[in-house]
């Protein structure tokens, strides 16, 4: 698979060739391979268990336990973002936003993140005072003020209400316009999914299922004709398909 190329050009940012996790006799990960383009956004949908956390974490060099004969490539500089923010709640929000970053103009960086995640002015807030939208955020500006060259996220707006996950999509795609990383988003929301990404993947047995470039412009409209198309297209994929529950 991951022949896609999907109109960007040069090397691959992420290059994964047969990727094995298991997990005593349970093998989550059997063999799969992907690609992600500099500056490419994909998604990652799956059933849950599928693996899509595992994934990352392979990606985030955060487990050292997967195996497999092909290879793992990823840039050096990566971020990572998870479903609840991880904020230091003894730091205040622009000491956790540069907290590690050893650069001498460190503080001027992480006032410009915040500004750019519009939180200027809560420099020396202490997370607890933060609503969890802009405790996202706050996480949202720790990973881009590395300048990463991939964002990792998982489930990153899982947790918040309708109207902040809205807000949060449009800010993230104004960042990444502006930044450029390579993104992996691990989504639940297929809507997400087809709203954010150039290209939606799907988890499935263990390998990549399915790789469907979504091809509506942007901004997109979820009442586009094409957009519904790829939505059940990538519901069918998921074993959702549009079949009423209920007997009408
Ligand atoms: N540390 C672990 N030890 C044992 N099994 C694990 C471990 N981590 C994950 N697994 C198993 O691997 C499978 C995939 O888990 P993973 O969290 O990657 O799924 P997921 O697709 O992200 O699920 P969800 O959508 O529910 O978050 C699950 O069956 C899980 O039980």
């Amino acid at each position: 698979m991951a022949s896609h190329l999907g109109g960007l050009s040069g090397a691959p940012v992420v290059r994964v060739e047969s990727l094995v996790r298991r997990f005593g006799p349970r093998t989550v990960l059997d063999g799969l391979s992907l690609d992600i383009e500099k500056g490419e956004f994909v998604a990652l949908l799956g059933r849950s268990g599928s693996g899509k956390s595992t994934l990352l974490r392979a990606l985030a060099d955060l487990d050292d336990k997967v195996s497999g004969s092909g290879r793992l490539e990823t840039p050096d500089k990566k971020s990572v973002v998870f479903q609840d923010a991880r904020l230091l709640p003894w730091k205040r929000v622009l000491e956790n936003v540069v907290l590690g970053l050893d650069l001498p103009d460190a503080a001027e960086r992480g006032r410009v993140a915040l500004e750019e995640v519009g939180l200027s002015g809560r420099e020396t807030a202490w997370p607890v005072e933060l609503s969890g939208g802009e405790q996202q955020r706050v996480a949202l500006a720790r990973s881009l003020v590395r300048d990463p060259d991939l964002l990792l996220a998982d489930e990153p707006f899982g947790a918040l209400d309708a109207l902040t996950r809205l807000r949060m999509h449009d800010l993230l795609r104004q960042l990444c316009a502006r930044h450029q990383p390579a993104v992996l988003l691990v989504t639940h929301d297929v809507d997400e999914a087809v709203t954010l990404a150039d290209r939606v993947l799907v988890l499935d047995n263990g390998a990549i299922a399915a790789d469907i470039v979504i091809d509506v412009p942007r901004p997109r409209d979820h009442g586009d004709r094409r957009f519904g198309e790829i939505r059940s297209e990538l519901l069918r994929h998921l074993g959702l398909d549009t079949k009423p529950l209920l007997p009408i």
